[in-house]
């Protein structure tokens, strides 16, 4: 993965303004944002998606350029072909594990017909382990289960990088080691580029390929970040 963000953008509310200055540049397939809460580590995360717009800069992924202030890019997130995991996944608590897998497929770039999406989502249950529990609902499923169907459907559609904002989260400190594991391992298996954001440095520490620190709405170089640590492409 070849990323290049350099984007500004204000906000206010009241009498507060945040002034967003992420600058960062890296071309490991493994990328965390590390910083305390409020820092802007999801405003980053929302303009990479084309969920929030940046007052200027630019942002490039793989050679593709997805926002440039100077020259009027600006594509909508579809056509980024990025997958957005929410911190609380966001499943749809009326649609069964199948269906919610299915809905990646429906809602994505790639629109293929109906019998090659029943076996793609099929493709994922197993490779998810979801296949004894496709047809429940989100609320009868665990935590775990939970996060690996966010993680079926936001890589159904084969996105050319996973955005994962706080992805452990909403999960119990046990079940967050073995959730670390798992998506190193899927990573390494699924080769897909994925940049995380969080507050808590073990998942810097497990997952990270390049880790930035996010501060006050900058990133900053210093203090030990923004180091290669681990895996290099
Ligand atoms: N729509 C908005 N209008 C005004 N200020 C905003 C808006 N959205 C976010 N902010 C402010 O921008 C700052 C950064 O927000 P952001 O959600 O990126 O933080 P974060 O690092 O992801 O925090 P957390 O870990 O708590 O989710 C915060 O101070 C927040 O209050």
């Amino acid at each position: 993965m070849h990323i290049d963000i350099d984007i500004h953008k204000t906000l206010r509310s009241g009498k507060r303004t945040f002034h967003l200055h992420a600058r960062l540049h890296s071309d490991n397939p493994r990328l965390v944002i590390i910083g305390p809460s409020g820092s802007g580590k999801s405003l980053t995360l929302k303009a990479i998606a084309g969920l929030i717009t940046p007052d200027s800069g630019h942002i490039r992924l793989n050679g593709s350029t997805f926002f440039d202030a100077q020259a009027g890019i600006d594509l909508v997130p579809q056509q980024r072909k990025v997958a957005y995991l929410f911190q609380d996944y966001a499943l749809f608590p009326h649609l069964n594990v199948r269906q919610n897998v299915g809905f990646g497929l429906q809602r994505g770039w790639r629109n293929p017909d109906a019998r090659a999406a029943q076996a793609t989502v099929d493709q994922w249950l197993d490779a998810f382990h979801l296949m004894p529990m496709a047809e429940q609902f989100p609320d009868e499923l665990s935590g775990g289960q939970r996060q690996r169907v966010a993680l079926a459907r936001a890589l159904v559609a084969r996105p050319q990088a996973l955005l994962l904002d706080e992805p452990f989260a909403a999960l119990d400190p046990v079940l967050r080691i073995d959730m670390r594991a798992e998506l190193d391992a899927l990573q390494t298996r699924l080769q897909v580029p994925m940049i995380l954001i969080t507050h808590d440095p073990e998942d810097a520490r497990v997952f990270g390929g390049v880790v930035l620190q996010l501060r006050e709405g900058s990133i900053v170089t210093d203090a030990g970040s923004g180091i290669a640590r681990g895996r290099e492409a």
